[in-house]
């Protein structure tokens, strides 16, 4: 059996029941909208289990499911060797969001990385502590801004309303992903002007360990190829 893990509420989900339904497979709730059991039709071999979007990576990565939908970001971001643990088998072209680095809109001579880079040094002298950054995206943000070789900040967990951080004063900028832009401007941030750490969108993975599966091997090739994909 085949287990396909989908988000479990929201557009990721509905997005993701369309993607499967274009492509002949009909996944539903079993019951009401807040039954965590689904239902596949048009697939042999399937079965649908709805997980948060955030629990997929793991649950790929310890072979409890055998494919999953999730965003590319989360994948990166929980799974720190994810290339070993998981294959990215298709993007699905919806659930598209940019992980960017923002600072207050106030900040006026704040535009680039190598602002922040500076900004932030003279933080830590005139503050005695190191400019916060607010974020659930703890290994992207800190890898990338490694890269770029900022090195006085650091960063505080923020698992939700991110961009709230810098007016309750807990943060001076946020690593958050971002789509129409709208909860920056809400919050009276700005994106820093930069490639962005991450560009996501949804996507189909398949767990490493049930690819190399005997057994699964040609089950997951003929429901691959029923959607018109390969491993
Ligand atoms: N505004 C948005 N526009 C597009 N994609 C988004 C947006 N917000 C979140 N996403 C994407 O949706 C996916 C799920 O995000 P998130 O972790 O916020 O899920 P959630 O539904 O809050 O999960 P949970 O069930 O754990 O609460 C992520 O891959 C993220 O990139
Ligand atoms: O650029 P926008 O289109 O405004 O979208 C961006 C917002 O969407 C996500 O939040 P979500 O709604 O998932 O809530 P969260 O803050 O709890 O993560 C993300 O964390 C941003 O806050």
């Amino acid at each position: 059996m085949i287990r396909l893990g989908v988000p479990s509420k929201g557009r990721l989900m509905e997005q993701t029941f369309d993607w499967f339904a274009a492509r002949g497979v009909k996944l539903s709730r079993a019951g009401s909208d807040r039954e965590y059991s689904g239902k596949v039709e048009g697939a042999a071999g399937v079965s649908l289990v709805l997980l948060s979007a955030g629990e997929i990576p793991r649950e790929l990565a310890a072979g409890r499911i055998e494919l999953g939908v999730t965003g590319t970001d989360l994948v990166r971001e929980k799974l720190a060797g994810w290339r070993s643990d998981v294959v990215e088998i298709a993007e699905m072209g919806f659930g598209h969001a940019d992980l960017i680095l923002a600072v207050p809109a106030c900040w006026r001579d704040c535009e680039t990385l190598d602002d922040v880079a500076s900004i932030a040094r003279d933080f830590r002298l005139s503050h005695g502590f190191r400019l916060r950054i607010a974020t659930k995206y703890h290994r992207l943000v800190r890898a990338w801004l490694s890269e770029q070789e900022v090195a006085d900040y650091q960063l505080v967990d923020s698992q939700g309303a991110t961009e709230g951080t810098v007016a309750n004063l807990t943060a001076e900028a946020i690593a958050d992903i971002t789509s129409s832009g709208e909860t920056l401007r809400a919050n009276h941030l700005k994106i820093i002007d930069a490639e962005p750490i991450l560009r996501s969108q949804a996507t189909l993975f398949a767990s490493r360990t049930a690819l190399d599966a005997e057994t699964l091997g040609p089950e997951m090739a003929r429901f691959l190829d029923q959607l018109g994909l390969a491993a």
